[in-house]
Formats: C-alpha cells, structure tokens, sequence
C-alpha cells in the first residue's frame, strides 16, 4: 500500500511526546512490511536536520478571493529510507515552539494546523504520491479526512484514497474559534453541526472521528474507555456512533531505542541475566541526583507535567512515602505550578527526593535504566511508553488500571505467577500510597520475588511487528479489500 502517514512531530526530528516515538517507530515497521511510505510534519524551525534537506516543491493554498492565498514550501529530509516532508511557512512554525510558549498555546493554533492538514494533502498530489491511506495522528491532523471529502473530494488525484485516524490522546481535541479556519471555507461553512463545538467554536477532533474511514485508539482499554461517558473527553457520543469503525491497536516499543542490552545513552548495559551494570546504572543516577549512593529503593518517574499523568495523586502523599527508607526521581517539564509543588517537596527532602524541572531524553534513559520502580499513577493513558520502557529496563512499573496501562502491566496481588509490577484501580492518592508501600515491602522483604518479577518483566516484548499486522487490518478494512 501507499501510506501518507501525517503527525505533528517525529521521534529523531522534533519531539514533545509519545506521539513523536509512535510517528518514527510505526512508520519504519511499515516500510519494513513492505508498503510505501512517506512521512509528513509541519516544517518547524527547531528540526535540526532542516537545513540540510532540499526544497522539492512549493505552492499556496488557494482560500476565497477576499483573502490572501497562503504560500509554503516543502522540503524532503529522510528516516531511514522513507522520505519526510516537512510543509514549511515562516509565519506558522518558524517559532521557539511546537505548539505554545510557557504552557500557554498558541492563540493561532487551530488556523496552524488547518494550515498544515490542507497544505499537505496538496503538495502530495505534487509529489505525485497517490496514497492508498492517509493515516493521521491526534488533533493537529484531524482535518484531513473532512478535507479529502470536500475541498479534495472531486479530485481524481484522491478518488481511491482512504483515511485513518489514531486517537493518541484523545484530551487535546483542537477546539478553536470558526474564523481561524479562514483559509478553509469547506470547513467553516460546512453545515454539518457536530462538527462544531457551540455556535462559535470548531472541535478538530470531532472532524477526524466523524470523517476517517476507520478510527483506532493506542490500546484496546483505551478503545472502550473512549465510548463510556467517563472516558470519552466529553466525545463518548461521537465515539458511540463510529463504534462499528473502531479499534484499540496497543502501541509496540521501539527496542532499537529502548534495550538496556544496547542502550548507548546509558552508564552501562545489562541484561536480564546479569543485572550488574543496572546497579552501576543506579549508583550513577543517586550520584547525579546528588542522593545518597545506597542500596535504598529508587522510585522514577518520567513525564509531561499534566494532571493526565497523576501528579494530584503523587503530590497529596508524597511527603508520607518519604518518611521511609526510600528514594525518589521524577524528571518533567510542563505545568510551572506542579513543578513548584515538587521543588517545594524536593527542598523539604533533599536527601530523599529529587526534581529535574527538565525535558532530558538522556535523563529519561538514566532513570528508566537505574530505578527499581518506576511511577506511572496516570488519571487516564491512552497507551503510555515508559511502562513498557520500565519492562525492558527491569524496573517494575507501578500504575493505575486505565487505558494502555492495564492492557500492558501484570499485577502482583492479582496474577502472582506472571505479575511483572504492581496496578492499583481507584483514582485516590491513598491507594497511591498504598501500593507504594506494597512494592516497597516486597523490594525489602523479598528480594527474590522482587528478582522473580522483574524477570518476568524484563522478558515481556510488545513488537512493533505485532502491532503493524492490526494496523494492515485496519488499512484493508478502510480500502473495502476485506
Ligand atoms: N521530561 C521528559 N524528559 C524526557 N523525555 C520525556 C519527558 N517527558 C516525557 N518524555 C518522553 O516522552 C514519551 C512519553 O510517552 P507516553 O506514551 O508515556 O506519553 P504521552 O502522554 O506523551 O503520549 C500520548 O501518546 C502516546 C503514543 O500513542 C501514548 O502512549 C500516551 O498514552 C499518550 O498520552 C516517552 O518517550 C518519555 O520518555
């Protein structure tokens, strides 16, 4: 098949999020299955690469006579063997940042990414690449269905071209105000209601799940969640009505990034039958903490600095579980109140607990390689990466029963044959704190069991290969072919 593959940022390239790993890995699964595939993100001006990648083609995207038409460029660069285009205009992303500067959006961000979504579809007629799917990614991309139906629904060019979308994280629904959407009167005129959020205001995301032929979610949990009114961000309606067109495919870990076999990013490598660099790794980490280098527990964490990711469950109990003998990491960056709840608790313990107000891949490799547990108490996680990170490292997870984290990490309590960390359910801080001390009794009374489990964990494999068979599934359905 030929695959369009359209994201707003890419894992090597530009990168805030999971999103950027799903949009390297994936892709590269699929060229390895054989299809065609090409890439395409906006032309950020903090990709590095950019300077180096060639010019291939350019236009405007033609809007009503009143306006100005909106000029762009494209440039190709390359992952791996798969050309990436990257849509470039000075005014929309020549910018400090992907999507908002200290944590508040970008106020233009709807007329961005309509930008984008339409300007992208263009300039693959252009390239002269005829997709057989377009496969799009979150909010930002959630146009481009409605648009291959209208603006390009008469275009030979996209007659046979199917669309898909992945909800990633379906919180973020692009909602803005109509006007922005200037360039794109297809869309701003259309008179599909549902579509709009109120008289005034248009939901990105409602578009795409209205719109693509075929819909998935990063997890089959995540999958049901978002038909229940609890789960669905406020869309469960919109999500009920696509039911027969959805489908939960969990996301695979990229093990070329994340094997502490292989890993170059950290102090030493292991492997799960011989755990001695992981100790080097965890000296190494109390030592650039500036923690006490014993043999206390480490708890790690990693993550956007966002209520999704359970730091109002963290924050509450946070001070009770470091009364014992342990220690505790969280590198992140992102909301600028949570970060100083955490610096205030890391003063109160300086022996104890660290803070790195910081969005550190290195770091994020040195905690994952050196804690014995890592925190991932998330409200709600489409998927979520660093559990499956925390397998392979060896370091047991610790998380909340939702989305793709139930779908992925055995509990203790639970399965004590195959556990491989420890899931608690209510959204409490004291069952927070409950299952931290669980996990701590067991590291301190049991260092077999321990050992056991994080065998269990370690051997645990979510392929990308696996993953890419439900996506082809998914494609064929959407092509009619099955
Ligand atoms: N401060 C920091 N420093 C360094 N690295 C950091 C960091 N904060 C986050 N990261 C990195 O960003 C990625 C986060 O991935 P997740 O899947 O856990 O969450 P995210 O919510 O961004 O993704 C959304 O999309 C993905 C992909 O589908 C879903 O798995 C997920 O549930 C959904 O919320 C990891 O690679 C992590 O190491």
């Amino acid at each position: 098949m030929n695959i369009l593959f359209i994201a707003s940022e890419v894992e090597s390239f530009v990168k805030t999020g999971g999103l950027a790993d799903v949009a390297k890995a994936l892709p590269l699964e699929l060229k390895r299955a054989g299809h065609d595939v090409r890439i395409i993100i906006p032309g950020y001006s903090a990709i590095a690469q950019r300077e180096h990648g060639p010019i291939v083609t350019g236009g405007t995207l033609s809007t009503e006579p009143q306006y100005v038409d909106v000029p762009y460029e494209i440039r190709q660069l390359h992952l791996a063997d798969i050309p990436l285009y990257l849509v470039e205009n000075k005014h929309y992303f020549e910018r400090p940042s992907l999507y908002g500067e200290n944590n508040n959006a970008y106020a233009d961000n709807g007329e961005r990414f309509a930008f984008f979504s339409a300007a992208a579809l263009q300039a693959t007629e252009q390239l002269g690449f005829r997709p057989d799917i377009v496969h799009c990614n979150d909010w930002h991309t959630a146009l481009v269905p409605m648009l291959l139906k209208t603006r390009f629904g008469q275009n030979s060019f996209f007659a046979q071209t199917k669309s898909v979308i992945t909800i990633h994280n379906g919180a973020f629904q692009g909602i803005c105000e109509r006007g922005q959407l200037w360039a794109l009167p297809e869309i701003r005129n259309a008179a599909n209601d549902a579509i709009y959020q109120g008289p005034y205001y248009v939901n990105f995301l409602k578009c795409g799940v209205l719109y693509a032929d075929k819909i998935n979610a990063v997890s089959p949990t995540y999958a049901r969640e978002l038909m229940s009114y609890l789960g669905g961000h406020g869309m469960a309606k919109h999500f009920q009505d696509r039911s027969a067109d959805i489908c939960g495919i969990i996301n695979g870990c990229d093990y070329n990034d994340w094997d502490p076999s292989t890993d170059h990013l950290i102090p030493a490598r292991y492997h799960v039958d011989d755990l001695q660099g992981k100790a080097e790794c965890k000296r190494q980490l109390q030592q650039r903490a500036n923690l006490p280098v014993c043999d206390l527990p480490v708890f790690g964490m990693v993550c956007r600095l966002t209520e999704q990711k359970g730091l109002h469950y963290l924050l509450p109990i946070l001070a009770k579980f470091l009364v014992h003998n342990v220690q505790v990491v969280v590198v992140g960056s992102g909301d600028p109140v949570l970060a100083q709840r955490l610096e205030a608790i890391a003063q109160q313990f300086p022996q104890k607990f660290v803070f790195f107000n910081a969005h550190s891949n290195e770091l994020a490799h040195l905690v994952e390689a050196g804690s014995d547990f890592f925190m991932m108490p998330s409200q709600f996680e489409p998927c979520g990466l660093n559990q499956m990170y925390s397998l392979a490292y060896g370091t047991l997870p610790i998380v909340r029963a939702v989305g793709g984290l139930k779908d992925t990490v055995t509990d203790y309590d639970q399965n004590p044959a195959q556990a491989t960390g420890f899931v608690f359910e209510e959204p409490e801080p004291h069952d927070l704190l409950n299952i931290l001390r669980r996990a701590l009794l067991l590291y301190v009374q049991d260092p077999h069991e321990f050992r056991r489990i994080q065998r269990n964990a370690m051997l645990t494999r979510y392929l990308w290969s696996d993953s890419v068979h439900e996506y082809e599934d998914m494609y064929r359905k959407a092509l009619g072919w099955q």
